[in-house]
Protein backbone atom coordinates (compact mmCIF):
# COMPACT_ATOMS: atom_id res chain seq x y z
CA UNK A 1 0.00 0.00 0.00
CA UNK A 2 1.22 3.18 -0.84
CA UNK A 3 1.49 6.55 2.01
CA UNK A 4 1.99 9.51 1.14
CA UNK A 5 4.76 11.01 3.56
CA UNK A 6 3.28 14.12 5.32
CA UNK A 7 6.87 16.07 4.80
CA UNK A 8 7.77 19.78 5.69
CA UNK A 9 6.86 20.22 1.59
CA UNK A 10 3.60 18.90 1.78
CA UNK A 11 3.12 20.93 4.94
CA UNK A 12 4.55 24.21 3.79
CA UNK A 13 2.30 23.54 0.27
CA UNK A 14 -0.96 23.49 2.37
CA UNK A 15 -0.40 26.36 5.50
CA UNK A 16 -1.83 29.04 5.00
CA UNK A 17 -0.13 32.48 6.29
CA UNK A 18 -2.06 34.80 8.68
CA UNK A 19 -3.07 38.34 6.53
CA UNK A 20 -1.59 41.42 8.17
CA UNK A 21 -5.29 42.19 7.82
CA UNK A 22 -6.51 39.71 9.50
CA UNK A 23 -9.18 40.53 12.63
CA UNK A 24 -10.64 37.72 15.41
CA UNK A 25 -13.40 37.81 13.46
CA UNK A 26 -11.59 36.79 10.10
CA UNK A 27 -9.30 34.35 11.62
CA UNK A 28 -12.75 31.57 12.72
CA UNK A 29 -14.54 30.97 15.84
CA UNK A 30 -13.77 27.25 17.22
CA UNK A 31 -16.04 25.43 19.37
CA UNK A 32 -15.06 22.81 22.03
CA UNK A 33 -17.88 20.38 23.22
CA UNK A 34 -16.11 18.13 26.06
CA UNK A 35 -15.53 17.45 29.74
CA UNK A 36 -17.45 16.05 32.56
CA UNK A 37 -17.27 15.63 36.28
CA UNK A 38 -13.68 14.36 36.96
CA UNK A 39 -12.82 15.16 32.91
CA UNK A 40 -12.61 18.45 32.87
CA UNK A 41 -9.13 18.37 31.99
CA UNK A 42 -9.55 17.63 28.60
CA UNK A 43 -12.08 20.37 28.10
CA UNK A 44 -9.19 22.85 29.27
CA UNK A 45 -6.51 21.48 27.15
CA UNK A 46 -8.95 21.25 24.14
CA UNK A 47 -9.71 24.79 24.08
CA UNK A 48 -6.10 25.94 25.10
CA UNK A 49 -4.80 24.01 22.18
CA UNK A 50 -7.71 25.64 19.87
CA UNK A 51 -7.17 29.16 20.60
CA UNK A 52 -2.94 28.63 20.34
CA UNK A 53 -3.58 26.87 16.82
CA UNK A 54 -4.29 30.45 15.74
CA UNK A 55 -8.35 30.40 15.78
CA UNK A 56 -9.66 34.06 16.54
CA UNK A 57 -12.45 33.31 18.90
CA UNK A 58 -13.06 29.76 21.27
CA UNK A 59 -16.06 28.87 23.16
CA UNK A 60 -16.28 25.61 25.61
CA UNK A 61 -19.27 23.98 26.46
CA UNK A 62 -18.97 22.08 29.13
CA UNK A 63 -21.51 20.94 32.33
CA UNK A 64 -21.94 23.60 34.52
CA UNK A 65 -19.39 21.82 37.10
CA UNK A 66 -16.90 23.07 34.45
CA UNK A 67 -17.46 26.65 34.55
CA UNK A 68 -15.58 27.95 37.21
CA UNK A 69 -12.43 25.60 36.08
CA UNK A 70 -12.24 26.79 32.58
CA UNK A 71 -12.77 30.56 32.93
CA UNK A 72 -9.67 30.49 35.55
CA UNK A 73 -7.80 27.90 33.56
CA UNK A 74 -8.38 29.73 29.81
CA UNK A 75 -8.90 33.58 30.23
CA UNK A 76 -9.09 34.25 26.71
CA UNK A 77 -11.62 31.32 26.60
CA UNK A 78 -15.42 31.78 26.51
CA UNK A 79 -17.63 29.05 28.13
CA UNK A 80 -21.20 28.24 27.53
CA UNK A 81 -22.75 25.57 30.28
CA UNK A 82 -25.25 22.56 29.94
CA UNK A 83 -27.96 22.57 32.59
CA UNK A 84 -26.88 19.75 34.09
CA UNK A 85 -24.11 19.38 36.82
CA UNK A 86 -21.37 16.53 35.81
CA UNK A 87 -21.91 15.69 32.01
CA UNK A 88 -23.73 17.00 29.30
CA UNK A 89 -27.37 16.60 28.66
CA UNK A 90 -28.55 19.02 26.73
CA UNK A 91 -26.23 20.81 23.63
CA UNK A 92 -27.79 23.82 22.72
CA UNK A 93 -26.14 27.67 21.72
CA UNK A 94 -26.93 30.41 19.99
CA UNK A 95 -23.15 30.93 18.65
CA UNK A 96 -22.49 30.22 14.97
CA UNK A 97 -18.66 28.59 14.93
CA UNK A 98 -17.29 27.54 11.78
CA UNK A 99 -16.08 24.26 13.42
CA UNK A 100 -16.86 22.19 16.44
CA UNK A 101 -14.81 19.51 17.92
CA UNK A 102 -16.31 17.43 20.44
CA UNK A 103 -15.95 14.52 22.62
CA UNK A 104 -12.69 14.55 25.02
CA UNK A 105 -13.90 13.79 28.32
CA UNK A 106 -17.50 13.90 28.12
CA UNK A 107 -17.96 10.16 28.94
CA UNK A 108 -21.12 7.82 27.60
CA UNK A 109 -23.92 8.79 30.07
CA UNK A 110 -27.15 7.72 28.60
CA UNK A 111 -28.09 11.22 29.18
CA UNK A 112 -25.03 12.58 27.09
CA UNK A 113 -25.35 9.92 24.11
CA UNK A 114 -29.14 11.32 23.85
CA UNK A 115 -27.20 14.88 23.54
CA UNK A 116 -25.01 14.04 21.24
CA UNK A 117 -27.98 12.30 19.39
CA UNK A 118 -29.96 15.20 19.13
CA UNK A 119 -27.29 17.51 18.49
CA UNK A 120 -25.91 15.52 15.33
CA UNK A 121 -29.43 15.71 14.04
CA UNK A 122 -29.38 19.27 14.27
CA UNK A 123 -25.84 19.86 13.15
CA UNK A 124 -23.85 20.92 10.02
CA UNK A 125 -21.42 22.75 11.04
CA UNK A 126 -18.03 20.94 9.89
CA UNK A 127 -17.39 18.82 12.74
CA UNK A 128 -14.48 16.71 14.75
CA UNK A 129 -15.19 13.67 16.73
CA UNK A 130 -13.40 12.33 19.21
CA UNK A 131 -12.63 10.23 22.38
CA UNK A 132 -16.33 9.44 23.89
CA UNK A 133 -17.98 11.02 20.76
CA UNK A 134 -16.85 8.12 18.91
CA UNK A 135 -17.84 5.70 21.66
CA UNK A 136 -21.15 6.61 21.66
CA UNK A 137 -21.12 6.41 18.06
CA UNK A 138 -19.70 3.34 17.97
CA UNK A 139 -22.87 2.03 20.49
CA UNK A 140 -25.05 3.14 17.63
CA UNK A 141 -23.72 3.04 14.32
CA UNK A 142 -26.72 4.12 12.49
CA UNK A 143 -25.62 7.49 13.65
CA UNK A 144 -22.72 7.96 11.14
CA UNK A 145 -25.07 8.84 9.06
CA UNK A 146 -25.77 11.88 10.97
CA UNK A 147 -21.95 13.27 10.18
CA UNK A 148 -21.90 15.86 7.98
CA UNK A 149 -19.60 15.21 4.91
CA UNK A 150 -15.72 14.88 5.68
CA UNK A 151 -16.25 14.87 9.46
CA UNK A 152 -12.71 14.16 10.76
CA UNK A 153 -12.72 11.49 13.30
CA UNK A 154 -9.67 10.55 15.29
CA UNK A 155 -9.82 7.62 16.99
CA UNK A 156 -6.86 5.86 19.03
CA UNK A 157 -6.35 2.14 18.35
CA UNK A 158 -8.96 0.86 20.31
CA UNK A 159 -11.90 3.21 19.72
CA UNK A 160 -11.36 2.55 16.15
CA UNK A 161 -11.61 -1.36 17.05
CA UNK A 162 -14.91 -0.21 18.34
CA UNK A 163 -15.71 1.85 15.73
CA UNK A 164 -14.98 -0.64 12.92
CA UNK A 165 -14.56 -4.12 14.89
CA UNK A 166 -11.42 -5.94 14.63
CA UNK A 167 -8.56 -6.88 12.66
CA UNK A 168 -6.22 -9.72 12.14
CA UNK A 169 -3.15 -7.91 10.40
CA UNK A 170 -1.98 -3.89 9.75
CA UNK A 171 -3.24 -4.32 6.03
CA UNK A 172 -6.71 -5.59 6.93
CA UNK A 173 -6.49 -2.60 9.58
CA UNK A 174 -5.90 -0.42 6.90
CA UNK A 175 -8.58 -1.99 4.45
CA UNK A 176 -11.37 -1.48 6.88
CA UNK A 177 -10.41 2.00 7.62
CA UNK A 178 -10.44 3.08 3.91
CA UNK A 179 -13.65 1.16 3.42
CA UNK A 180 -15.36 3.25 6.54
CA UNK A 181 -14.05 6.17 5.52
CA UNK A 182 -15.45 5.85 2.24
CA UNK A 183 -18.32 4.52 3.41
CA UNK A 184 -19.37 7.81 5.43
CA UNK A 185 -17.29 10.23 3.60
CA UNK A 186 -15.08 10.67 6.54
CA UNK A 187 -11.67 11.77 6.77
CA UNK A 188 -10.26 9.34 9.57
CA UNK A 189 -7.29 10.70 11.80
CA UNK A 190 -5.75 6.38 12.79
CA UNK A 191 -3.64 7.50 15.70
CA UNK A 192 -0.74 5.77 16.89
CA UNK A 193 3.26 6.06 16.35
CA UNK A 194 2.96 7.23 13.40
CA UNK A 195 -0.06 8.38 12.60
CA UNK A 196 -1.86 8.11 9.41
CA UNK A 197 -4.76 9.98 8.08
CA UNK A 198 -6.95 8.23 5.36
CA UNK A 199 -9.19 10.04 3.07
CA UNK A 200 -11.19 7.15 1.31
CA UNK A 201 -8.32 5.97 -1.29
CA UNK A 202 -5.85 8.10 -0.06
CA UNK A 203 -3.30 7.46 2.59
CA UNK A 204 -1.09 10.00 4.57
CA UNK A 205 1.56 8.36 6.81
CA UNK A 206 2.76 11.87 9.50
CA UNK A 207 6.69 12.01 9.93
CA UNK A 208 6.62 13.89 13.15
CA UNK A 209 5.94 12.85 16.69
CA UNK A 210 7.59 10.36 19.32
CA UNK A 211 7.15 8.19 22.53
CA UNK A 212 6.70 11.64 24.33
CA UNK A 213 3.31 11.71 23.15
CA UNK A 214 2.44 8.71 25.07
CA UNK A 215 0.71 10.86 28.06
CA UNK A 216 -2.57 11.71 28.99
CA UNK A 217 -4.09 14.36 27.41
CA UNK A 218 -2.08 14.63 24.08
CA UNK A 219 -5.19 13.32 21.97
CA UNK A 220 -7.60 16.14 23.60
CA UNK A 221 -4.94 18.58 22.54
CA UNK A 222 -4.82 17.04 19.19
CA UNK A 223 -8.51 17.53 19.11
CA UNK A 224 -8.49 21.21 19.90
CA UNK A 225 -5.66 21.97 17.39
CA UNK A 226 -7.86 20.22 14.27
CA UNK A 227 -10.99 21.97 15.73
CA UNK A 228 -8.79 25.15 15.61
CA UNK A 229 -7.54 24.81 11.86
CA UNK A 230 -11.12 23.66 10.64
CA UNK A 231 -12.60 26.61 12.12
CA UNK A 232 -9.68 28.93 10.31
CA UNK A 233 -10.93 27.88 6.57
CA UNK A 234 -8.59 24.41 6.48
CA UNK A 235 -10.44 21.90 4.07
CA UNK A 236 -10.77 18.95 6.49
CA UNK A 237 -8.17 16.88 4.97
CA UNK A 238 -5.66 19.73 5.49
CA UNK A 239 -6.79 20.72 9.21
CA UNK A 240 -6.11 17.09 10.07
CA UNK A 241 -2.87 16.56 8.01
CA UNK A 242 -1.64 20.01 9.62
CA UNK A 243 -2.53 19.34 12.75
CA UNK A 244 -1.01 15.75 13.29
CA UNK A 245 1.93 16.96 11.88
CA UNK A 246 2.52 20.05 14.33
CA UNK A 247 0.68 18.30 17.16
CA UNK A 248 4.03 15.42 16.89
CA UNK A 249 7.04 18.51 15.94
CA UNK A 250 5.56 20.08 19.43
CA UNK A 251 7.35 16.69 21.08
CA UNK A 252 10.36 16.67 18.61
CA UNK A 253 10.73 19.82 19.77
CA UNK A 254 10.85 20.12 23.35
CA UNK A 255 11.82 16.55 24.14
CA UNK A 256 15.89 17.85 24.13
CA UNK A 257 14.44 19.74 27.31
CA UNK A 258 12.20 17.34 28.33
CA UNK A 259 13.02 14.26 27.66
CA UNK A 260 10.20 11.03 26.78
CA UNK A 261 9.19 10.68 30.65
CA UNK A 262 8.43 14.93 31.94
CA UNK A 263 6.97 15.47 28.71
CA UNK A 264 2.97 15.98 29.42
CA UNK A 265 -0.06 17.35 27.73
CA UNK A 266 0.57 21.21 28.27
CA UNK A 267 3.78 21.19 26.61
CA UNK A 268 2.40 20.28 23.33
CA UNK A 269 0.62 23.41 23.87
CA UNK A 270 3.12 25.77 24.95
CA UNK A 271 5.52 24.12 21.73
CA UNK A 272 2.92 25.01 19.29
CA UNK A 273 4.26 28.50 18.34
CA UNK A 274 7.71 26.96 17.88
CA UNK A 275 6.04 23.47 15.83
CA UNK A 276 4.17 26.92 13.42
CA UNK A 277 7.57 28.75 13.23
CA UNK A 278 9.20 26.17 11.74
CA UNK A 279 7.01 26.67 8.84
CA UNK A 280 8.01 29.63 7.92
CA UNK A 281 11.28 30.34 8.91
CA UNK A 282 12.78 28.55 5.80
CA UNK A 283 11.84 26.29 2.86
CA UNK A 284 13.67 23.62 3.08
CA UNK A 285 12.36 20.19 3.08
N1 LIG B 1 -7.24 14.91 31.99
C1 LIG B 1 -8.38 14.44 31.43
O1 LIG B 1 -9.46 14.96 31.66
C2 LIG B 1 -8.28 13.28 30.52
C3 LIG B 1 -9.42 12.80 29.93
N2 LIG B 1 -9.40 11.79 29.02
C4 LIG B 1 -10.67 11.34 28.47
O2 LIG B 1 -11.01 10.14 29.09
C5 LIG B 1 -11.91 9.41 28.27
C6 LIG B 1 -11.42 8.00 28.12
O3 LIG B 1 -10.33 7.95 27.23
P1 LIG B 1 -9.28 6.79 27.15
O4 LIG B 1 -8.66 6.89 25.83
O5 LIG B 1 -8.36 6.85 28.33
O6 LIG B 1 -10.17 5.47 27.33
P2 LIG B 1 -10.48 4.30 26.33
O7 LIG B 1 -11.20 4.75 25.13
O8 LIG B 1 -11.13 3.19 27.08
O9 LIG B 1 -9.05 3.84 25.86
C7 LIG B 1 -8.13 3.25 26.77
C8 LIG B 1 -7.70 1.94 26.21
O10 LIG B 1 -7.47 2.03 24.81
C9 LIG B 1 -6.34 1.30 24.43
N3 LIG B 1 -5.40 2.17 23.75
C10 LIG B 1 -5.33 3.52 23.85
N4 LIG B 1 -4.35 3.99 23.08
C11 LIG B 1 -3.78 2.93 22.49
C12 LIG B 1 -2.72 2.78 21.58
N5 LIG B 1 -2.02 3.84 21.12
N6 LIG B 1 -2.41 1.55 21.16
C13 LIG B 1 -3.11 0.48 21.60
N7 LIG B 1 -4.15 0.56 22.47
C14 LIG B 1 -4.47 1.77 22.91
C15 LIG B 1 -5.80 0.69 25.70
O11 LIG B 1 -6.34 -0.60 25.77
P3 LIG B 1 -5.49 -1.84 26.35
O12 LIG B 1 -4.21 -1.85 25.58
O13 LIG B 1 -5.30 -1.52 27.79
O14 LIG B 1 -6.36 -3.01 26.06
C16 LIG B 1 -6.38 1.55 26.79
O15 LIG B 1 -6.57 0.84 28.01
C17 LIG B 1 -11.95 10.16 26.93
O16 LIG B 1 -13.11 10.96 26.90
C18 LIG B 1 -10.73 11.04 26.98
O17 LIG B 1 -10.90 12.20 26.20
C19 LIG B 1 -8.15 11.19 28.60
O18 LIG B 1 -7.80 11.88 27.44
C20 LIG B 1 -7.07 11.31 29.67
C21 LIG B 1 -6.94 12.71 30.23
N1 LIG C 1 4.66 6.28 20.86
C1 LIG C 1 4.05 7.27 20.23
N2 LIG C 1 4.63 7.86 19.14
C2 LIG C 1 4.02 8.88 18.50
N3 LIG C 1 2.80 9.36 18.85
C3 LIG C 1 2.19 8.82 19.91
C4 LIG C 1 2.76 7.76 20.65
N4 LIG C 1 1.90 7.45 21.66
C5 LIG C 1 0.83 8.27 21.55
N5 LIG C 1 1.00 9.09 20.49
C6 LIG C 1 0.05 10.11 20.03
O1 LIG C 1 -0.58 10.71 21.17
C7 LIG C 1 -1.98 10.86 20.95
C8 LIG C 1 -2.76 10.00 21.94
O2 LIG C 1 -4.13 10.21 21.78
P1 LIG C 1 -5.19 9.56 22.77
O3 LIG C 1 -4.90 8.13 22.99
O4 LIG C 1 -6.53 9.93 22.26
O5 LIG C 1 -4.88 10.37 24.13
P2 LIG C 1 -5.85 10.99 25.24
O6 LIG C 1 -7.22 10.37 25.04
O7 LIG C 1 -5.25 10.62 26.54
O8 LIG C 1 -5.89 12.46 25.05
C9 LIG C 1 -2.21 10.46 19.49
O9 LIG C 1 -2.09 11.59 18.65
C10 LIG C 1 -1.07 9.47 19.22
O10 LIG C 1 -0.71 9.38 17.87
MG1 LIG D 1 -8.28 10.32 23.31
Amino acid sequence: MYFIPITKKEIQDRYQIVSAFAHKGTQGHALLIAGSYGKMGAAVLASKAAIKTGCGLVTAFVPECGYDILQIAIPEVMVITDVAQRHLSNVKFQIKPQAIGIGPGIGQEQETQKALHDFLVSNIIPLVLDADALNCVSRNKEWLHLLPSKTIVTPHPKELERLIGPWESEEEQFEKTIAFSKQYNLVVVMKGAPTHIIDGETVYKNTTGNAALATAGSGDVLTGMTTSLLAQGYEAVNAAILGVYLHGLTADIAITETGTQSFIASDIISNIGRAFLTLENDTNN
